[in-house]
């Protein structure tokens, strides 16, 4: 059986080598790959940037699995591979932690930089699918407001959260993007974001896109903050990835490349849930039974550092600490400025640094703490 695998899946090698001889196992690059390459695929496992259609795999009449291990899909041509019955599956919520913490980081700094309370921030979240759901559990732990506007869960009646209007959410102190990019039907994401909506945002505001670059009408934005509009960018996505508007970057806050997902648990997650699925896969056609021999907690290595004690009650300044000691989105900001003209987007997303979750350090409380925040925003127990 022939595997291909986009080169920037960890642990790939662990998890799919007992399904085929070492020379069947075959990385590629993600955004090259052509029909050519994968002319004689059994499966196809890729990443947000291979687009997976009937240009790449017309000429392949063996392919009988197509993974990605990412939430988004909209690189996938699902109906081509439905009408081909070839079995499709994603990674839904597999670095939904990842953005949720990216977020969070990127609030710590802001309210560091400006002196805000980041307690009394409102945030308004759009999309309250896997991501939205984790970063509303991480602001509930910090005691910070939030509303989500996501009208398909609120049709869908399966869900008994109370939701907002997009109206109300775009009134929040900060927005915090999280839905697919759906460019057609009654719900699209395309420019959800458009001019009309951006200029009608105050001063004092901050965005925060690490959605799909798509959502945010780009050009709309940068116009907006060269008449010198106050709000406040966090831009983890952009529109027509891997090009990016270069004179917005000077207008962001903070500017990474794609890579609030990037968590060394997330991606990985990602590849564990493509090894489930095949697994899944087989035992369906052989008729055998499922057995996942191989598990990702298996192959994490510990943190740099995975041990703290608190000697004090939690605080801001603590959860300042915290959060910046696991992960500080500056890091990654300061990699964008100084090397997207060099090095180029997708280069910084494949040579990315190791960035842990905050479930990698286990924080100690004081004896008879009287609060448990830490834990209840992700940091270990024991
Ligand atoms: N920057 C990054 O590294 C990453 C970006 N993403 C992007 O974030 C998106 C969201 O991720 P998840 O929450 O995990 O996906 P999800 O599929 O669990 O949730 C998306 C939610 O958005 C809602 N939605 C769809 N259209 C909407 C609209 N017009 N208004 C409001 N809500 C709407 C859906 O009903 C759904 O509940 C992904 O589709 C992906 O494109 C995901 C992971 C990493
Ligand atoms: O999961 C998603 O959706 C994402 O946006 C991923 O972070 C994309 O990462 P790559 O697949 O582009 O490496």
């Amino acid at each position: 059986m022939k595997i291909f695998f986009d080169e920037n899946m960890p642990y790939a090698n662990d998890f799919f080598s007992d399904f085929c001889k070492a020379e069947e196992l075959i990385p590629f690059s993600g955004r090259d790959l052509t029909a050519e390459q994968v002319l004689d695929a059994d499966v196809l496992l890729v990443r947000s940037i291979t687009k997976v259609n009937e240009a790449l795999l017309k000429n392949n009449n063996k392919i009988s699995f197509v993974g990605t291990a990412t939430i988004g899909t909209d690189h996938i041509d699902q109906a081509y591979l439905n009408d081909r019955d070839i079995t499709f599956h994603s990674a839904p919520g597999c670095n939904a932690i990842s953005v949720a913490e990216y977020v969070i980081s990127s609030l710590v700094i802001l309210a560091e930089r400006y002196q805000l309370d980041i307690q009394k921030f409102s945030v308004g979240i759009v999309g309250g699918g896997n991501t939205g759901t984790r970063l509303s559990e991480k602001l509930t732990a910090l005691g910070i407001d939030y509303i989500i506007c996501d009208p398909l869960l609120e049709q869908s009646k399966n869900d008994n959260r109370v939701f907002s209007s997009l109206e109300e959410v775009l009134k929040c102190d900060v927005i915090s993007l999280h839905v697919p990019k759906v460019i057609e039907g009654e719900h699209p994401t395309y420019h959800l974001l458009d001019k009309s909506r951006l200029n009608n945002l105050k001063n004092d505001q901050i965005i925060i896109n690490a959605c799909r670059g798509e959502v945010i009408d780009n050009q709309a934005l940068l116009a907006l903050k060269k008449q010198g509009h106050g709000l406040k960018v966090v831009l983890d996505v952009w529109e027509g990835e891997p090009d990016v508007l270069m004179p917005l970057i000077e207008y962001t806050e903070i500017a990474t490349a794609h890579i609030a997902g990037y968590s060394l648990e997330g991606k990985a997650r990602g590849t564990e849930m493509l090894y489930q699925a095949l697994c899944d896969h087989i035992a369906k056609q052989d008729s055998s039974s499922i057995e996942y021999k191989y598990q990702l907690v298996n192959f994490l290595p510990p943190a740099n550092i995975s041990m703290i004690k608190l000697n004090q009650e939690f605080n801001e300044v603590i959860l300042n600490q915290l959060v910046k000691m696991v992960y500080d989105v500056r890091r990654d900001d300061a990699i964008f400025r100084q090397q997207i003209a060099s090095q180029g987007f997708d280069s910084l997303r494949k040579n990315y640094p190791v960035r842990r979750e905050f479930s990698s350090v286990q924080v100690t409380l004081l004896p008879n703490a009287l609060s448990d925040v830490p834990h209840h925003l992700g940091f270990n127990k024991t």
